[in-house]
């Protein structure tokens, strides 16, 4: 069966890696991309590898209606716009499997009670990297025995969201296993703010961009006379496709909302 996609975001680091994989793929069709930028025009004419004349929508709306028989969105723009971009998705039947990260909780749960109203099957999914997931998991396998934990997550200086979406879920995941905790000192004091990070639970998140990093995590395990660290590289984006095609793949056959690849791994 032929499955066909939209992607939002094609000229982005993800979208243009998501457009030679879904192009590559014999059961995937690239039908349409939203773009804000290139409404009208097609991608053959802003992207060098691509030879089909595809056509751009600026407007979710123009494009998932033009395109009735779109199957999957693929989202890899940014925040508010692949928020928008998915309730459309979901307002026409058409299935999204999101990669931008940055959602607010709130926003989580409405598409999560949209997905199910419409009774379409919907992926939001922080980390496409099989590695990703694994250190997540090995992360929520560790809180049982060390309850003393830090992550620090690093990425290219591109970056909108921080803490990053892995960060977030690997603290949510942690948070499962662990009771709620204040880590450190009791009395600590910040004497410049920010210092000991974003706290999630008495989890402490921390945040490092700079240009020449990917995509990086390492979630750090204390406990008396000893440390565990675990740790992930995504090198480049090639690292996320195989999570994205598997997630095109299954969210065909789910109603409601997976968040997260561990949920299917
Ligand atoms: N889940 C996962 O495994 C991964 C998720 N991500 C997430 O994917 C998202 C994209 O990342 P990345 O490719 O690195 O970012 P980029 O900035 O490289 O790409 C984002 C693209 O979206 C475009 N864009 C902005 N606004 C709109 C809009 N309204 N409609 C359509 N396109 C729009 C941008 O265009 P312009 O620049 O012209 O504004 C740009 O081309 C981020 O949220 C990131 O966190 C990234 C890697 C892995
Ligand atoms: O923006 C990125 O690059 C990435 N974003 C995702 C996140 O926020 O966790 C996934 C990966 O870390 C790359």
């Amino acid at each position: 069966m032929t499955i066909n996609i939209v992607i939002a975001g094609p000229r982005g680091k993800m979208g243009s890696e998501a457009v030679k994989m879904v192009m590559n793929e014999p059961d995937f069709r690239l039908v349409a991309c939203i773009d804000h930028k290139n409404n009208g025009k097609t991608l053959d004419t802003i992207l060098p590898e691509v030879d089909r004349a595809i056509p751009i929508y600026e407007d979710a709306q123009a494009c998932f209606q033009n395109h009735k028989n779109t199957d999957v969105l693929i989202e890899l723009s940014v925040p508010a716009a692949g928020y928008k971009h998915t309730k459309t998705a979901l307002e026409h039947k058409v299935r999204p499997v999101v990669g931008t990260t940055g959602f607010t909780e709130t926003q989580l749960k409405e598409v999560d009670a949209f997905a199910q109203q419409q009774n379409v099957g919907c992926m939001i999914i922080p980390n496409f990297a099989v590695g990703a997931v694994l250190m997540m998991k090995f992360a929520k396998m560790a809180a049982t025995y060390f309850p003393d934990v830090d992550i620090i997550e690093k990425h290219h200086d591109q970056k909108l969201d921080a803490p990053s979406g892995t960060a977030i879920k690997t603290a949510e995941l942690i948070r499962e296993n662990r009771q709620s905790k204040k880590q450190g000192h009791p009395e600590e004091k910040e004497t410049i703010p920010g210092a000991r990070g974003a706290d999630l639970d008495g989890i402490k998140l921390h945040s490092v961009r700079l240009p020449g990093l990917v995509a990086h995590q390492e979630v750090i395990f204390g406990s008396p006379g000893q440390t565990l660290t675990i740790k992930h590289d995504s090198m480049n984006r090639a690292s996320f496709m195989d999570g994205i095609k598997l997630c095109v793949n299954r969210v065909m056959e789910i109603k409601g909302l997976i968040y997260g690849l561990e949920t299917i791994l």
